[in-house]
């Protein structure tokens, strides 16, 4: 579903990605961790055509993105959905004005676009809050009504960039629980971006390793525990298997 060939990211004379390599199959939820600045969010917006590779090609769904011109790359964003660590939600709309925005982006029939929003409300447990305004809202609740406004347009992909990092450990599992949902019903890739390891263990399958911009190792999550596809040092893995953050290893 989602592949970078040896894509690199300058910013200036800063290689901020070199040269990364990396399969998502379709259906998969894959987790990138890393410690801070090692260019996860980078990746993220690159997948998202936020950012446009300096070598190498992003390609999702059979279509590579860079040689994508303005019209179609809002129409394969329209197949991407997006999650953020700060919600990014409009704070003079309310909950249901926030999750039309991408049908109407979209030129969805304006019929249809009720239905649609009550839906992906619903599918998160929170359309009795439809006219409430974010400032009324949980951080959990703010990061659902995120969730719904991603998924209003039936995206094949959901892009998160660190979507627990301000939740406390109910919230987060709250949240993680509805993205298991919406992989598990909708078949939706998922690709998650985190520093947090426990997150990370708790839903992915696969798992990129990055540092320093580049693919440091790829985990496979089983129910026996985590398993080291590359070529890890094993200090480095001890400590993202045994739940400590990575910015200790
Ligand atoms: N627009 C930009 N201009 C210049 N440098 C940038 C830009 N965006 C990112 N960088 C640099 O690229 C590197 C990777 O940044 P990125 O935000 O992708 O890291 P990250 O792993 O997501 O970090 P964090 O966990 O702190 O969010 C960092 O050194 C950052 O300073």
């Amino acid at each position: 579903m989602i592949t970078l060939d040896n894509v690199s990211k300058l910013f200036g004379s800063f290689e901020a990605i070199q040269s990364i390599s990396l399969h998502i199959t379709s259906g998969e939820i894959h987790g990138i961790i890393g410690a801070s600045g090692t260019g996860k969010s980078t990746l993220l917006r690159l997948m998202n055509v936020i950012e446009h590779p300096d070598a190498g090609d992003v390609i999702i769904a059979g279509k590579t993105l860079n040689h994508l011109k303005g019209k179609q790359i809002r129409h394969i964003r329209q197949s991407l959905g997006m999650i953020f660590q700060g919600y990014h939600l409009v704070g003079n709309k309310t909950v249901f004005d926030n999750v039309v925005v991408p049908l109407e982006l979209a030129k969805t029939p304006k019929k249809d676009r009720r239905e649609r929003v009550m839906e992906s409300l619903r599918f998160i447990g929170l359309e009795t809050l439809k006219d409430h305004y974010p400032g009324q809202l949980s951080g959990g609740q703010k990061q659902r009504v995120a969730i719904a406004r991603a998924i209003v347009n039936q995206p094949q992909v959901l892009l998160c960039d660190e979507p627990t990092s301000s939740l406390d450990p109910n919230t987060t599992a709250e949240v993680l629980e509805v993205l298991q949902r919406i992989n598990q019903k909708f078949g939706v890739t998922i690709v998650i971006v985190s520093h947090e390891m426990e997150v990370i263990e708790s839903i992915c399958e696969r798992v990129t390793v990055l540092a320093d911009g580049q693919v440091y190792d790829e985990l496979e999550i089983k129910p026996t525990g985590i398993h080291k596809m590359e070529h890890s040092a094993e200090g480095f893995v001890k400590r993202l298997t045994s739940g400590g953050d990575i910015n200790d290893a």
